[in-house]
């Protein structure tokens, strides 16, 4: 069982998407695992005009799985509470405190207050203010606000976001999520690089040949159309989860394993990107847009989209991360909706022997790849002698498992992320310098995208996007190691 926390939450965006789909069963796992227990309430706040009964009938149907015992479920939604509030009302704020006050005093919370803001980023900023003019924030407990993403849309719009919640909130109060540092394979990758003095070794240009990220959805655009058209794949994936998964692989060893530390180290690989010029935008990152294929349509053809929308679907890239151990060593990563398959993974190709005394038997090259999803797997390709006479090599696999056989049961990325803001932990969070070098990378390659009549690519839906991806890494002599089928 976990230790037992007192907070209120207020979560702006209580009937939203996510809020219903990850927030209250991320909740409702750390209730059941006692983390959560009597001195907890939660606000669901939002313009509709709900009641405290539908909103709770809302929150128990959000958590209805399999094993989510009717009781437990019962006990846990009569916490919850429905404020009906436009964010830009000043009035709301002050039934909200007096709601909040209540609540505290009934559940014995201590003054600890968790804003969660699920919402449009554009009304961060005025949430913040009234929290803090409309005293919402306590003087007794802590006060943390849990930002959700996009954080910003450039360099420029996160930081009037950031300035606009950091005049009210100081940084360590701040958690801007990012939902990949919540997964567990992801957590996974500090242990295998910090945790074996093998990989120490190797984990350096001198055996690194190239790395490749690949995080692609079988999913299309779905309901959030309005949304997507304003981002693309770049902004919505390779600014905040690609490039925490970079960091992750490529910052120097931290001197703890603490927040502060290991922050230092991201910040600093994330710092070493190499920025483009226009022309290196154009050489080494593809945009494409998924065409209709296999029954399903193309993104053109989704409702609320533009039919001559040049929204990319579809990122594929070469970077590099210029600090003393990972200069020179390729990093390819490519992202993408309705691809073949959903599959986040990461592969580690080091090069191979400097000489082979096999010949001309080849010899395979090793590689260590860690799936994140949607099975949590490493595995490290190697070369062995195959059983019986004579010398022949195969290649064969080390595999690792985080869960022994059965199935696989990780905590979801917001229950562990919840519960690390719970605990004032902010590692998993990404702190603002973070973000602002991931949009001076993101923003080189946007700005040439948007001067430059550079091409929008097209892929078909069900494939693992446009030929040109294949291309940049065989024009380096790579190719692709997840090629979309299983394995
Ligand atoms: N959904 C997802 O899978 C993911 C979402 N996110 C991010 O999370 C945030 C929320 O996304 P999502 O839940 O999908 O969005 P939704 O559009 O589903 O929800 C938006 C919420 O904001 C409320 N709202 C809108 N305007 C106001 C207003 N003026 N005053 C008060 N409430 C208002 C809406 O309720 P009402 O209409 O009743 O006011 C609703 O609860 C966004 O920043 C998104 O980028 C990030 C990753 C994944
Ligand atoms: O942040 C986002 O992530 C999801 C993919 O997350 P995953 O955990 O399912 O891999 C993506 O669909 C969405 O567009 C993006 O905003």
């Amino acid at each position: 069982m976990g230790t037992e926390q007192r907070a209120l939450f207020i979560i702006f965006g209580g009937t939203g998407d996510l809020a219903k789909r990850k927030l209250y069963p991320s909740l409702f796992n750390l209730y059941r695992k006692g983390f959560l227990n009597e001195n907890f309430a939660v606000i669901g706040t939002a313009r509709r005009p709900w009641t405290d009964e539908y909103f709770q009938k809302v929150v128990t149907d959000a958590i209805n799985s399999e094993d989510a015992l009717a009781e437990d479920a019962t006990q846990f939604a009569s916490h919850f509470y429905y404020q009906s509030h436009n964010v830009n009302d000043t009035e709301h704020y002050i039934t909200l405190r007096n709601l909040a006050d209540k609540l505290d005093r009934k559940y014995e919370i201590g003054g600890n207050r968790m804003f969660y803001l699920a919402m449009s980023p554009r009304f961060f900023g005025t949430i913040a203010e009234h929290l803090k003019s409309q005293k919402i924030v306590t003087t007794e407990g802590y006060n943390r606000v849990i930002v959700e993403k996009p954080f910003g849309r450039d360099f420029a719009s996160a930081t009037e976001l950031n300035d606009a919640i950091g005049r009210y909130f100081p940084e360590k109060d701040v958690f801007r999520i990012d939902h990949y540092l919540g997964k567990e394979m992801v957590q996974n990758i500090l242990a295998v690089r910090f945790g074996n003095n093998l990989f120490r070794a190797l984990w350096n240009n001198r055996y690194i040949d190239n790395i490749q990220i690949t995080l692609s959805e079988a999913l299309g655009v779905e309901e959030r159309a309005g949304y997507y058209e304003t981002a693309g794949a770049l902004r919505d994936m390779v600014q905040n989860h690609i490039l925490q998964i970079v960091a992750l692989l490529t910052m120097n060893m931290p001197a703890s394993y603490s927040e502060e530390d290991i922050r230092r180290e991201k910040i600093y690989a994330l710092k070493s990107l190499k920025k483009y010029t226009p022309a290196q935008v154009q050489a080494n990152f593809i945009r494409a847009q998924y065409t209709a294929a296999n029954g399903q349509r193309g993104y053109r053809e989704e409702e609320k989209i533009a039919s001559d929308s040049a929204t990319e679907t579809f990122v594929a890239g070469k970077l590099f991360v210029d600090n003393e151990n990972f200069s020179g060593v390729p990093i390819y990563v490519r992202t993408g909706k309705r691809l073949s398959q959903k599959r986040s993974r990461i592969d580690i190709a080091f090069k191979t022997m400097p000489t082979n005394i096999f010949a001309p038997q080849p010899l395979g090259q090793n590689v260590l790849t860690i799936n994140i999803e949607p099975e949590g797997k490493i595995f490290l390709q190697i070369n062995v002698k195959q059983v019986g006479q004579g010398f022949t090599l195969k290649k064969s696999h080390l595999d690792f498992f985080p869960t022994s056989n059965g199935k696989q049961v990780f905590p979801e990325a917001y229950e562990k992320l919840f519960a690390d803001a719970l605990a004032g932990d902010a590692t998993n969070f990404t702190h603002w310098e973070e973000v602002a070098y991931s949009w001076k990378f993101v923003d080189a390659i946007r700005t040439a995208w948007d001067q430059h009549d550079y091409a929008l690519e097209e892929y078909p839906c069900g494939s693992m996007g446009p030929v040109a991806a294949d291309k940049l890494l065989a024009r380096d002599g790579h190719k692709w190691f997840y090629t979309g089928q299983e394995h």
